[in-house]
């Protein structure tokens, strides 16, 4: 919980859902934090600019605390709120709700157009493997599919949650030959692969790829064998904050994903771990595809600085440093 004035209820459901991953995939993590500032700015009856803009900051504070690794909620926050503006209720509202628009039809412009582009990449009759759900990745599937080209499917289960499911029936409506496979198998699988293809939650400066846990094993695995390792992934993917020194959080999430309290009461005394991300190394990204062109992992600190300048801003904080609470309001 944060500390501020009351919010909308289609805020307190986002965050919620996000972090049940109810809602889950960075782009789509991004979209609906965009889509409850919309509702949180059109419901809201602040009668001050001042409570307006104190509530919609609360508003982005409970949405950034939901989920600390993928930077497209953050950065869907920035662009938003970022872009609030007015000396009236009326006018800030009406400044919200065009940013809200203009940055989901963005994110619809991206994928589509990082879809062309990751397309190039696949060849007639090429086989990807997969890992976890990424609707970036899937549109490089889509539009290469789209371009009349014949694709298949190695696709990766992604303990704990399965993620490699939703990614089967997905590439089966577009007509892939699926072929699922347990994540330690993956090695096996390679030598039917032409792409690793993945998605990503953040891309820090110096290129390194942070996404669902096990891409990184995977990278090295497919190094080894000489496949190449395709990072699908919209701009809104960069972390500004790396540009600075900082690191991508990972997060940990509840160690019942991994083994359920009975099967674990059972077995006696152990410890669990369930991180949910790792960090693939730049030197084992063959090219990360976006939708401004395809880069080398070590370039794309360039496009980074291009967007966000040299750091970032956090508009989503009181500009006084205090928490939001009544008592510090
Ligand atoms: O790691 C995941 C999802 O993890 P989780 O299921 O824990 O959210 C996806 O590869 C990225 O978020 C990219 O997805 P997209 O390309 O859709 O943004």
């Amino acid at each position: 919980m944060t500390d501020g004035p009351p919010l909308a209820e289609a805020v307190e459901a986002t965050a919620d859902d996000i972090a049940t991953m109810e809602i889950r995939g960075a782009a789509t993590i991004a979209r609906a934090a965009a889509e409850a500032v919309a509702e949180q700015a059109a419901e809201t009856d602040a009668d001050t600019p001042a409570a307006f803009e104190r509530t919609m900051r609360h508003a982005g504070r409970r949405l950034y605390g939901t989920r600390p690794t993928a930077v497209s909620l953050p950065n869907a926050l920035r662009y938003t709120l970022g872009r609030m503006a007015g000396d009236d209720v009326e006018t800030l509202r009406s400044s919200l709700l065009a940013a809200t628009t203009a940055f989901t039809d963005r994110l619809d412009r991206a994928q589509r157009d990082l879809g062309r582009v990751g397309a190039n990449r696949i060849r007639d009759g090429d086989t990807v493997m997969t890992h976890c759900h990424s609707t970036d990745a899937l549109a490089c599937v889509e539009a290469a599919v789209g371009q009349g080209k014949e694709v298949s499917a190695i696709v990766k289960e992604t303990r704990p949650r399965n993620q490699g499911h939703i990614t089967a029936t997905e590439l089966r409506e577009m007509g892939v030959d699926v072929t699922l496979v347990v994540d330690s198998a993956a090695r096996r699988y390679l030598d039917d692969a032409d792409h690793v293809l993945v998605g990503a939650d953040s891309i820090a400066a110096d290129g390194g790829v942070v996404n669902k846990i096990g891409t990184s094993g995977l990278a090295v695995n497919a190094r080894e064998r000489g496949v190449p390792i395709m990072v699908a992934a919209q701009t809104i993917k960069l972390h500004p904050d790396t540009l600075t020194g900082h690191t991508v959080e990972i997060e940990m999430r509840d160690e019942s994903e991994v083994i359920a309290d009975d099967a674990r009461a059972d077995i006696g005394d152990i410890a669990v771990e369930n991180p949910a991300f790792d960090v693939t190394p730049p030197r084992y990204v063959d090219a990360i595809v976006t939708e401004s062109g395809q880069f080398p992992p070590e370039s794309i600190v360039t496009l980074m600085r291009e967007l966000f300048g040299e750091s970032a801003d956090r508009p989503w904080e009181e500009p006084d440093g205090t928490t939001g609470s009544a008592s510090s309001a």
